[in-house]
């Protein structure tokens, strides 16, 4: 016999002997996270068990101290379950989502919040809202803008007429695939289904590979995957939750136009997060109609050396020809610089209306 199979029993047999450290370490921090669920009760009976600025830091942190072979995100990911499962036994938390069952949106819900989150898909992104504040769920996710496609008008509008605010965000990289089911044939694809983003997002691929095919716009990827489940000659552009939720075969990896291809989702709810350190705050603004009106708002973020990283402009509902302004920028309202231009906007608008202060996405 050669050494070989020794090596592998002792590594196997450290293995095991780790998994059981693991194993009691993991414990030992759910029973914390226990003690402070009944901290937090002891305190408020109203407390608020999920903390979105405590989370970005432990993830920050496992990230900072971890030194490999694991990469840092991926070392991330595994704690974000663990934390997860940490909540659920702090009280389990119910997501909205824009449905159905299999979306990108229903993903990027997972990948905040993690497997342990109880996701609840709703039919249009009103819906999301109005769940959260009617208090049914105790967050919403809803996508606010593509890095092909730009923004998601709707959302943004939904904020207008709402008091929910946002509470969070999450990018999610998009990989689109071509996927068909039993019923159709690689080479006699004549129809093609998805979402009008998703086509916006696979236009050149689309044009050079089925210039052909019927694109027909459905409400979502998801559905476009179910659809294709019965119809003959068909396929769907959607993502690896929908392919793999409807058994579908990939007959086409990774076709978006762009690599970096990403969306950005908003985390919304009832609650004013704290500072983590690495925050970003979203306003949105309604300024008097008169020439100067971009300059003058823009002018106290210049002075005060504050980061815009988002400005869309977005047809008051009050007027023809009125405009309001949904800018985010980095930094947190509490702190001093960001409360100073807070208050001098304030002044030069004629609506200010904070939408949150949240950590900064960090996986
Ligand atoms: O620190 C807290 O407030 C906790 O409830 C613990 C914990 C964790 O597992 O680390 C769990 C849930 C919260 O969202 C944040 C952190």
């Amino acid at each position: 016999m050669s050494d070989t199979p020794i090596v592998l029993d002792e590594l196997r047999q450290r293995i095991d002997q780790l998994d059981g450290d693991i194993l009691r370490l993991i414990s030992e921090r759910a029973s914390c996270a226990q003690q402070v669920a009944q901290v937090k009760l002891a305190h408020d009976k109203d407390a608020v068990f999920y903390r979105p600025e405590r989370e970005a830091q432990v993830l920050r942190r496992i990230m900072a101290l971890n030194s490999g072979p694991l990469d840092a995100e991926e070392m991330a990911r595994l704690f974000r379950e663990i934390m997860s499962a940490c909540l659920a036994l702090e009280q389990p938390i119910k997501v909205a989502y824009l449905g159905p069952e299999g979306t990108f949106t229903q993903q990027a819900a997972l990948k905040h919040f993690g497997e342990s989150a109880i996701s609840l898909p709703m039919a249009a992104i009103d819906e999301v809202f109005r769940e959260v504040e009617a208090g049914a769920v105790n967050y919403g996710v809803v996508p606010v803008e593509n890095s092909t496609e730009g923004v998601v008008n709707h959302t943004l509008d939904t904020f207008m007429d709402s008091s929910i605010k946002i509470c969070g965000e999450v990018v999610l990289r998009i990989h689109h695939h071509l996927l068909i089911s039993e019923t159709t044939r690689k080479d006699k694809v004549s129809r093609i289904y998805s979402h009008p983003q998703s086509f916006g997002q696979c236009r050149k691929w689309l044009d050079a590979h089925y210039p052909h095919a019927e694109r027909v716009p459905v409400s979502s990827n998801a559905e476009a995957a179910k659809l294709i489940k019965t119809e003959w000659h068909s396929a769907a552009i959607a993502g690896d939750m929908a392919a793999k939720l409807y058994g579908l075969e990939r007959i086409a990896d990774k076709i978006e136009d762009r690599p970096d291809n990403s969306t950005r989702f908003l985390i919304i709810g009832n609650q004013d997060v704290p500072m983590s350190g690495e925050d970003k705050t979203s306003i949105v603004v309604a300024m008097r109609n008169q020439p100067g009106a971009l300059h003058d708002l823009l002018e106290p973020f210049h002075r005060h050396k504050i980061d815009l990283t988002r400005i869309e402009t977005r047809p008051s509902r009050t007027g023809a020809w009125n405009y309001v302004f949904f800018i985010d920028f980095k930094g947190h309202r509490d702190e001093p610089q960001v409360a100073a231009v807070l208050e001098e906007v304030k002044l030069r608008a004629s609506e200010l209306r904070v939408l949150g202060s949240y950590p900064q996405g960090v996986l």
